[in-house]
């Protein structure tokens, strides 16, 4: 689903965020990473969402190498990756049902289609008759489910979250886990950013951790090897 190879990417001030990163990530795998900030978390989901481009090394997705796609093919894959932030970036002055059928809207889909697959996403997500509310009247987890079910409106094959639990406490951090590991169990990949190591050590799954731009340490490996 998502392979590295040799990828670095060095920024404009000679900053190397990422050096040499080898891993992947299988179809249908969940994974956490980790790593203190400024590791290059945010740099490596960067550069598989296509919003950065790696310095150098081989990047696939879904079978497409990526490293040198053109302009115009980007669009066309980032359609086949959920993406979910932090600060999960919804429109505050658009219901949940608009913030959530959004991307369909973008795409041209007709409004009866675009209802219909958001009532859909909301329902995975586990947001049944909050679809005419507005964003600031829900709770810190609700919202980051409107993006969560933003994110899988498309049903992507692949699901990537940058410290998607940052702002939320223990309780709804687990809660929201949980639901990736849900949309996991339908066969989405997940590959989620955190720096909560207590709540990665609670779900147990392969954990890759950056250190100053190197994968120091990759769960399943050490996990075959003990
Ligand atoms: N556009 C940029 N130009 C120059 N340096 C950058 C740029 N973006 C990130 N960096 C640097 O690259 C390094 C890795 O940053 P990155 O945001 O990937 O880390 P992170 O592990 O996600 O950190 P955090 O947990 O704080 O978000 C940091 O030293 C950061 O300052």
């Amino acid at each position: 689903m998502i392979l590295f190879e040799q990828v670095s990417k060095v920024y404009s001030d000679q900053h190397v965020a990422l050096d040499k990163v080898d891993f992947h990530l299988k179809k249908g795998e969940m994974a956490f990473l980790t790593g203190p900030s400024g590791a290059g978390k945010s740099t490596l989901l960067k550069l598989i969402s296509l919003m950065d481009r790696p310095t150098s090394g081989r990047i696939v997705l879904n079978g497409n190498n990526i490293s040198n796609l053109k302009g115009n093919d980007i669009p066309y894959l980032r359609r086949h990756i959920g993406m979910i932030f932090q600060d999960h970036r919804l429109l505050m002055n658009r219901t949940v049902l608009e913030n959530v059928g959004l991307p369909l809207l973008i795409e041209g889909y007709n409004r009866h289609e675009i209802k219909r697959r958001s009532l859909a996403a909301l329902a995975k997500v586990g947001l049944n008759g909050k679809e005419n509310s507005f964003p600031i009247h829900l709770s810190g987890g609700e919202q980051q489910r409107v993006g969560i079910a933003r994110a899988i409106i498309n049903h992507p094959p692949l699901l990537i979250a940058d410290e998607p639990t940052g702002n939320l406490d223990p309780k709804l951090s687990l809660e929201i886990l949980n639901l990736f590991e849900s949309l996991n169990k339908l066969g989405i990949s997940v590959l989620i950013a955190t720096h909560d190591l207590g709540l990665v050590a609670k779900m147990r799954y392969r954990t890759l951790t950056l250190r100053e731009g190197n994968m120091i340490n990759d769960g399943l490996l050490r996990k075959r090897n003990a």
